[in-house]
């Protein structure tokens, strides 16, 4: 049995091809922001209240209208068929029994259509890199549409793929035969993923035109962005340093939350990942302002550790590790968290 999420790794790393397990837990550059994420969270104290006389707490949230049974998603992350063969449809049917919702990779090895069909009950949203063949990207909206995705996560923070050191020295260009980004067929091809630094905010007004669902914008860090994201009508802001993978030496993501949270004022739901660990980072997050968070390489290790199972026992120690962390802080319920509660030592 493992009991924390750094055994669930080291279970993933032994099962892991290592020039897999790079790619899934490297950075780019020095991966300097890789582990400001973590040590960030490290760094803050929380501040329990005693004796409040409190029951079971409630750790429900509602985003964009959809429910999750705990304020934990599950970032969107590319190729989980390089940790389990049944890759994203194992982890929609974790996320189904643990009630919360998952981001699907435009870049995962199991089509959006094929995940939702192996998860009945699954709350689905897909990540979109916009690309710059707008017809491209409006078929990709139409699949996420119907494989009835509750929103698109546009992920801002990549206008090039960051360079990561490990995948460079280790020679990691091409998924393995059988492997593809399933999403991205076209006909009897199948497109590369384009990262494009000519995509603007004109790109995303283009996005709002062509769906109604809801847009949660991933990777904002700048308070200015925040307010500029409010301007044109996104429906959620994702703090994000794409888990230390572009920017390198961009802020740790608990650390650039404040800001964000202060420029958004509660006009729309702020979510943040980056370097959640522990049921205690959570509440750090939340208590903070942001309203949800959502882990990547946990569920990762999750799965190739054990598959379903693996990443279901991510989310249920999560789980347990928030509802025992609200408990010791005297809180009801994740809605009770404030920025009194966290203490940063500087
Ligand atoms: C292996 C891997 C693949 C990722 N793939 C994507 C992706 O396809 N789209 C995206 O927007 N972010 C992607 N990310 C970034 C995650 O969504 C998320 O921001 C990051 O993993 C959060 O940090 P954490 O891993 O410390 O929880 C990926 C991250 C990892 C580690
Ligand atoms: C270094 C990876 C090379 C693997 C094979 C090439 C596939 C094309 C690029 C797809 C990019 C998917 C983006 C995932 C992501 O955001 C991340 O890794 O971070």
């Amino acid at each position: 049995m493992r009991f924390t999420l750094r055994e669930v790794e080291a279970a993933a790393r032994e099962r892991l091809d290592p020039v897999h397990y790079d790619y899934f837990a490297g950075g780019a550059g020095d991966e300097v922001t890789l582990r400001a994420n973590e040590a960030a969270f490290e760094r803050l104290a929380l501040l329990p209240h005693v004796l409040r006389g409190t029951a079971k707490p409630e750790l429900g949230v509602t985003l964009l209208g959809g429910r999750a049974s705990m304020p934990v998603l599950i970032a969107p992350t590319a190729f989980h068929r390089l940790a389990d063969p049944e890759g994203e449809r194992a982890t929609a049917r974790a996320a189904a029994a643990a009630e919360t919702i998952m981001m699907v990779s435009m870049a995962s090895t199991v089509a959006v259509g094929d995940v939702a069909a192996a998860a009945p009950g699954a709350r689905l949203w897909f990540q979109l890199f916009i690309q710059p063949d707008m017809a491209f990207t409006e078929a990709l909206v139409r699949r996420a549409e119907a494989a009835g995705c509750g929103a698109l996560v546009v992920t801002a923070d990549s206008p090039v793929f960051g360079t990561r050191g490990r995948d460079e020295r280790n020679g990691f260009r091409d998924l393995p035969d059988g492997l593809c980004c399933e999403n991205m067929r076209d006909g009897d091809r199948v497109r590369e993923i384009a990262f494009s630094p000519a995509v603007s905010w004109e790109h995303l007004d283009r996005l709002r035109e062509i769906t109604s669902l809801p847009v949660v914008l991933k990777g904002v860090l700048h308070p200015a962005d925040a307010r500029a994201a409010l301007d044109h009508g996104v429906s959620a802001l994702f703090v994000s340093n794409h888990g230390g993978r572009q920017l390198d030496t961009a802020p740790a993501a608990v650390d650039a939350l404040p800001e964000i949270v202060d420029a958004v004022g509660g006009a729309v739901p702020v979510l943040l990942d980056g370097g959640v660990r522990r049921g205690t980072d959570v509440l750090k997050a939340l208590a903070l302002g942001a309203d949800a968070v959502a882990v990547g390489r946990p569920v990762v290790w999750g799965l190739a550790a054990d598959g379903e199972r693996g990443a279901r026992r991510v989310l249920g120690l999560l789980r347990a590790e928030v509802e025992e962390a609200l408990t010791l802080c005297g809180l009801a319920s994740v809605r009770d968290l404030e920025p009194g509660m966290v203490r940063r030592p500087w």
